[in-house]
């Protein structure tokens, strides 16, 4: 590892684009109680890379086992741990200074040094950082510090009070991240102690809960460092740095067998090695260089740890060694584990984070220079021809880059009309503007798996009856492999359910599904954890905030917020359902409209595709960069309540004529109103892309003829016309661009947002109803084509009604979702999968809890009577589970959607505004079993030392 001089972090001076993680092992002296049992050190470092196992090894071992192995830095036993950190990890971790990624590992047995090594280097770390800081003044640094542990494949927040498991969400830029993670401003010096002693409580709480101190979790510290106010390679300013540094402690690398006996405590080894044996197949295959599947996903630790693991990090491992010859085998492995590690290869970049702001001032500087190259040619090329191409390359450069700063000049400026709009209406008195992001107005949500004990599970509830009778619903979609107990018998009230005059009994109320995790993917682990009853999915915050719209007496739950500085882009937030998202993000979140791209705060954005090739063609130095959208734009991604897929459940049919059809207007009288773009020539329609025409109504009689067929399949292709998940999704993904397309008709410009709808369509009532049930049809399709969960349409649908504000929320929640649709539609193939499939299965997972729910909140005698009003046979098996598949299908039919509507809103304890005391206004639960967990904390000696 190459020396630091005068304590700054050479950038690159012995790094390369592709770099090994740096090894290193350290052993320690042989302890008291090995001296005591007359153990002997059989390991001796020769030199300052090597290390030996002195004591003689019989033939066979010979050949079984190296006498020595060579690493990057072997330390010998007296070596102190300042030395371990400036020769072992103090070049990869002060990387983080410069916009790197760095990690740092201890791995070894119990009681071989690993808390002993990290505490020490992790002090000496932040004293750098700090001293580094101190030293610079002209630049700005922003410093968070997070802590996990990691324990029985769970994870838990150390600056957190609550105990609950965090879940880990997959962002398509940044990869896995730990939702709801605490992350502090972490001020100096002292306020770190502070931190750590927290930690350390939080350690303590989980050690008196098992009784026992053991080293059998994973515990990572976690700092990031954004910087700013420097120029780096020159091309890219202003810019901002935003990097990680993890410390982390590993479990005890010991095999279960040895450390763990019987019972619960061998199912806790299995977990902690489970992290473990994932780490050491993932070191193992990368050591191998990245051929085949690397398995990260199969385990917590080694998710959370991706990108330190031959990612965009530098990476030092620090093997920690008994030297006694009991702990031989034990020894070996450590090596072994070692050796591999050494070979696995990194790929770290600087992460630079840009501004729209800076981007613009890039981009235009960009132009400039462009334009006095083409001005002052320089050297002549070789030939005409070379000239000429350069030439024509630049022009085109150009001109894109021109187009860029139009296209952005523009969004700004639209942003500010937008702005200054809504300012306008607020000042009016209009409905009010919400500086933050929020989820569902008024929604009150219970512990559901409170009583999960005595919750009756409805797949296997309903024995009695004969098989079911309607042959559209498939019971085994919601199969978790539990069982449970019929309650229909168990409540006797006498509500109306579907007027809405039902009187919640004292049951639990719903959770609501996990909106954010859901657009990142189906994984099969967290998979296999909803059937095991332990799932971090029930592990469910929701936050509801209350946005009172005091003009118009009602809750608002589309919340409107607007970027006021100048220059930058305009913003709106939608109501959102991401309660994980929410916790994480600042207050002043918000959703840029007015880029193309869509983005997450947190998430990298690809550069404009101009940018992109100049910024490749121009950035020659030694390290690649990477490119993202700076907090300071506070651009956020905050619309992950729709799940962006397209695979169509079936359709079902079943639900009654409406009546609520025939008040739409213009629409002949009973038919249903398509996108304006699809054809529905029977002969040629094979799949969706043949489907190009003009408007097509379709009357209900028609609805068997082949071109109803032809058309809804283009829509709605059934399970047997899927194919592949791919073409699905990519039919999809053009359904919903198609969608679009018809919904931005000229007269619905998504410009139109912001703008004051009572303004437009003052003196035009007549017009703005039908329009608004054009716009809320438009809607309803969306939400279906995105399966959009249930809880989130019924709020919307109840809330908004028709009146002219009404426009506003209308034409917000169809941008949102086209954005969304964008953002799904620039995900790679493999994630779109993904994509699809998790949403799926959360719209699935809703259903299925809003039928739990149907059990808990009604009596018997209502539930028939619901089943009834919806054609259930009584007699059929899983009826619950048949009415909450029904819900929200028929998106033509608006009468099957009120009524929907009205059945979710029950179900989940969707209050009307004067239910609540403003009290509710936030609304917190906790559904997971608390969970207990044991090591001695790797910085409690530090704490000790420190305070
Ligand atoms: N290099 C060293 N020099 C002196 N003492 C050491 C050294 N390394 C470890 N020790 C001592 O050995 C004991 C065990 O160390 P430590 O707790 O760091 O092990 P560990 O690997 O973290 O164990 P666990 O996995 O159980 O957390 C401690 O008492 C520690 O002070």
């Amino acid at each position: 590892m190459g020396a630091i001089e005068g304590g700054e972090v050479i950038n690159g001076s012995s790094w390369h684009d592709e770099e090994k993680i740096f090894v290193s092992v350290r052993m320690r002296p042989l302890s008291q109680k090995e001296i005591d049992r007359n153990d002997i050190s059989d390991w001796e470092c020769i030199n300052d890379t090597t290390i030996m196992y002195r004591n003689s090894l019989c033939v066979s071992e010979r050949s079984m086992y190296p006498t020595a192995y060579t690493f990057d830095r072997v330390f010998r036993s007296n070596c102190l741990t300042r030395q371990v950190y400036e020769e072992g990890a103090k070049e990869v971790a002060l990387s983080v200074v410069s916009g790197i990624n760095a990690s740092v590992f201890a791995y070894g047995q119990t009681s071989s040094g690993k808390t002993y090594t990290m505490s020490g280097i992790t002090e000496h770390t932040l004293k750098d950082i700090f001293g580094y800081i101190e030293r610079h003044k002209e630049r700005e640094f922003f410093l968070k510090f997070s802590a996990m542990e990691i324990y029985n494949e769970s994870v838990r927040d150390l600056l957190s009070e609550d105990i609950t498991p965090l879940r880990l969400l997959d962002d398509p830029e940044r990869g896995t991240i730990v939702e709801k993670l605490t992350e502090e401003s972490l001020k100096d010096w002292n306020h770190f102690k502070e931190l750590l002693s927290i930690c350390e409580a939080q350690r303590q709480i989980g050690e008196t809960a098992l009784n026992e101190a053991s080293s059998r979790s994973h515990q990572i510290l976690r700092l990031t460092i954004e910087s700013s106010g420097r120029e780096f390679s020159g091309n890219i300013s202003p810019s901002i740095l935003s990097a990680t540094v993890n410390f982390v402690d590993l479990a005890g690398s010991e095999r279960a067998s040895q450390s763990l006996s019987a019972g619960a405590r061998l199912k806790e080894g299995c977990h902690i090695n489970r992290s473990l044996l994932t780490l050491g197949t993932v070191i193992r295959k990368l050591s191998k260089g990245r051929i085949g599947h690397i398995p990260f996903r199969d385990s917590k630790l080694t998710r959370i740890l991706q990108s330190s693991l031959g990612g965009n990090a530098r990476t030092s491992i620090i093997c920690t060694l008994s030297p006694a010859r009991s702990h031989v085998e034990q020894s070996r492995n450590t090596l072994l584990f070692a050796s591999c590690a050494k070979e696995v290869a990194t790929n770290a970049q600087v992460n630079v984070v840009m501004s729209d702001k800076a981007l613009v001032k890039h981009l235009q500087k960009e132009v400039a220079r462009l334009e006095s190259e083409l001005r002052n040619p320089g050297p002549v090329p070789a030939s005409d021809h070379s000239v000429a191409a350069l030439l024509s390359e630049k022009d085109l450069q150009i001109a894109k880059l021109k187009e860029e700063i139009a296209d952005l000049a523009s969004q700004r400026d639209l942003a500010k009309s937008e702005a200054e709009a809504l300012r306008r209406q607020a000042i009016d008195g209009r409905p009010s503007m919400v500086w933050e992001v929020t989820p569902y107005p008024k929604l009150r949500v219970r512990g559901f798996w409170e009583n999960e004990t005595s919750t009756p599970d409805i797949l296997t509830t309903e024995h009695e009856g004969n098989e079911t009778s309607i042959k559209t619903f498939d019971a085994a979609q919601y199969s978790d492999g539990h069982s449970g107990i019929d309650s229909e018998s168990r409540l006797d009230h006498g509500n109306n359910f579907e007027d809405g005059s039902f009187h919640s009994h004292p049951s639990p109320q719903i959770p609501i599904p996990d909106w954010s995790a859901s657009h990142h993917g189906a994984r099969h682990d967290e998979i296999e954890e909803y059937s095991d009853g332990n799932s971090e999915d029930f592990c469910k915050e929701v936050r509801c905030i209350e946005v009172e719209d005091q003009s118009m007496g009602r809750q608002a739950i589309v919340a409107l917020s607007l970027e006021e500085k100048a220059g930058d882009l305009a913003s709106i937030v939608v109501a959102k359902g991401d309660e994980g998202k929410q916790e994480s993000m600042p207050q002043d979140a918000k959703i840029d409209i007015s880029s193309d791209a869509f983005v997450d705060e947190s998430s990298p954005v690809q550069p404009p595709s101009v940018l992109q090739d100049v910024v490749k063609r121009e950035l020659t130095g030694p390290r690649n960069f990477r490119l993202f959208r700076s907090r300071s734009c506070k651009a956020s991604f905050a619309s992950n309540d729709s799940f962006i897929t397209f695979d169509a459940p079936g359709k079902n049919h079943d639900t009654p004529p409406s009546g609520y059809e025939r008040d739409y207007y213009e629409q002949p009288d009973g038919c249903h109103r398509f996108p304006s773009n699809l054809k529905h020539d029977s002969q040629s329609c094979q799949n969706y892309s043949d489907c190009i025409a003009e408007d097509v109504w379709i009357s209900p009689k028609a609805e068997s003829t082949t071109d109803q067929r032809c058309l809804s399949s283009c829509y709605f292709p059934s399970e047997a016309e899927n194919g592949t998940i791919l073409r699905e999704q990519m039919s999809a993904a053009k359904l919903v661009d198609d969608m679009e397309s018809n919904i931005r008709g000229p007269e619905r410009h998504f410009r139109d947002v912001g703008l004051d709808p009572i303004g437009d369509d003052s003196g035009n009532t007549k017009d703005w109803i039908a329009e608004f049930k054009i716009l809320q049809k438009d809607v309803i399709r969306f939400w279906d084509a995105c399966n959009v969960s249930l809880a989130h349409r019924t709020y919307f649908f109840l809330l908004f009604k028709g009146s002219p504000t009404d426009k506003l929320y209308m034409e917000a929640e169809l941008r949102r979702l086209s954005l969304v649709k964008q953002r799904f539609l620039a995900l790679p193939n493999g994630q779109m999968a993904e994509v699809v499939s998790s949403s799926l299965r959360d719209l699935r997972r809703e259903r299925q809890m809003l039928s739990k729910q149907l059990q808990n909140k009604l009596t018997r005698q209502e539930r028939e009577k619901l089943f009834q009003s919806w054609h259930i046979n009584l007699t059929s098996k899983n009826r619950s589970l048949q009415l909450a598949d029904r819900l929200w299908t028929d998106i033509e039919d608006m009468d099957h959607i009120a009524r929907s509507a009205q059945v979710v809103a029950n179900l989940i304890g969707f209050l009307q505004p004067d239910q609540h005391s403003s009290d509710e206004m936030i609304y917190g639960c906790e559904f997971t079993p608390r969970r207990l967990s044991g090591k001695t904390s790797w910085w409690k000696s530090t704490v000790r030392s420190l305070l």
